[in-house]
């Protein structure tokens, strides 16, 4: 017996992120293996790719956020806006059940990127989506510098060198407990070496674990204590 879908919504929402999904699928498999020189070169490919979250990690995304209350999110990485919508509607019930404030805070250098993820959240609705969203622009790096709330979970979903500085930018704040995914922590565990090395470290700080999606998911849970600010 097939597990139903545990996403909340109603058919305008499933349907747009079915629509979604077999897009950035269908752009996936003609892209191949994506070999460039620069990252200039390797930017210049990916401005018109969703490269998105797998349907079943965000599935699991999803159970994961509600599961652990999440209210606060950083999505490292946003694209298209695919994974920011299952986010969005589990911070919008939770906030609902355990009251108080919430949000995703999405990130996306691209302009063309981030329009296009605006359009997206628009098309699913304010009410159960875009209002649960906050997008920065920009280099990430810089735009997650200030006004981070205290995070229940951080998605990392992003190209491979600016993984780690960003973990490390969010870790002070981090609640103890908050949960880190790492998409593809198996097909791309040589690019993401140091960011692994760090998260599976016993005195980094976190428990951690390999989920077996198809190429990977790593599942960490951070002990450390987030400081003021
Ligand atoms: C794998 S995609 C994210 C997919 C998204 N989570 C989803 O499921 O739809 C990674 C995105 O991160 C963006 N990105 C890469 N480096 C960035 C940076 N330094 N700051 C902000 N965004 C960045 C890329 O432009 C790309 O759109």
């Amino acid at each position: 017996m097939v597990s139903p879908n545990p996403v909340q919504a109603p058919p305008h929402i499933h349907a747009l992120l079915t629509r979604l999904h077999q897009e950035s699928t269908v752009q996936e498999e003609a892209l191949g293996p994506y070999l460039t020189t620069t990252p200039a070169a390797f930017d210049a490919l990916m401005r018109d790719k969703f490269i998105a979250l797998d349907e079943d990690k965000c599935r699991f995304t999803y159970q994961l956020a509600l599961a652990t209350g999440a209210r606060n999110i950083a999505e490292v990485g946003t694209s298209f806006g695919v994974s920011t919508i299952y986010l969005a509607l589990a911070v919008g019930r939770n906030v609902a059940r355990l009251g108080g404030e919430g949000r995703v805070i999405a990130t996306e250098k691209e302009s063309n990127k981030a329009a296009r993820a605006r359009a997206h959240w628009a098309e699913a609705g304010d009410e159960l989506v875009a209002r649960w969203i906050e997008l920065r622009e920009g280099d990430l790096l810089e735009t997650l510098r200030g006004d981070v709330p205290l995070l229940d979970m951080v998605l990392i979903d992003i190209w491979a060198p600016v993984a780690l500085p960003a973990l490390k930018l969010l870790e002070p704040r981090m609640r103890e407990g908050a949960v880190v995914l790492v998409d593809n922590s198996i097909s791309s565990a040589e690019r993401y070496k140091e960011l692994l090395a760090h998260l599976r470290s016993p005195t980094g700080g976190y428990t951690n674990l390999t989920l077996p999606y198809s190429k990977g998911l790593e599942m960490s849970v951070w002990h450390g204590a987030a400081t003021e600010g």
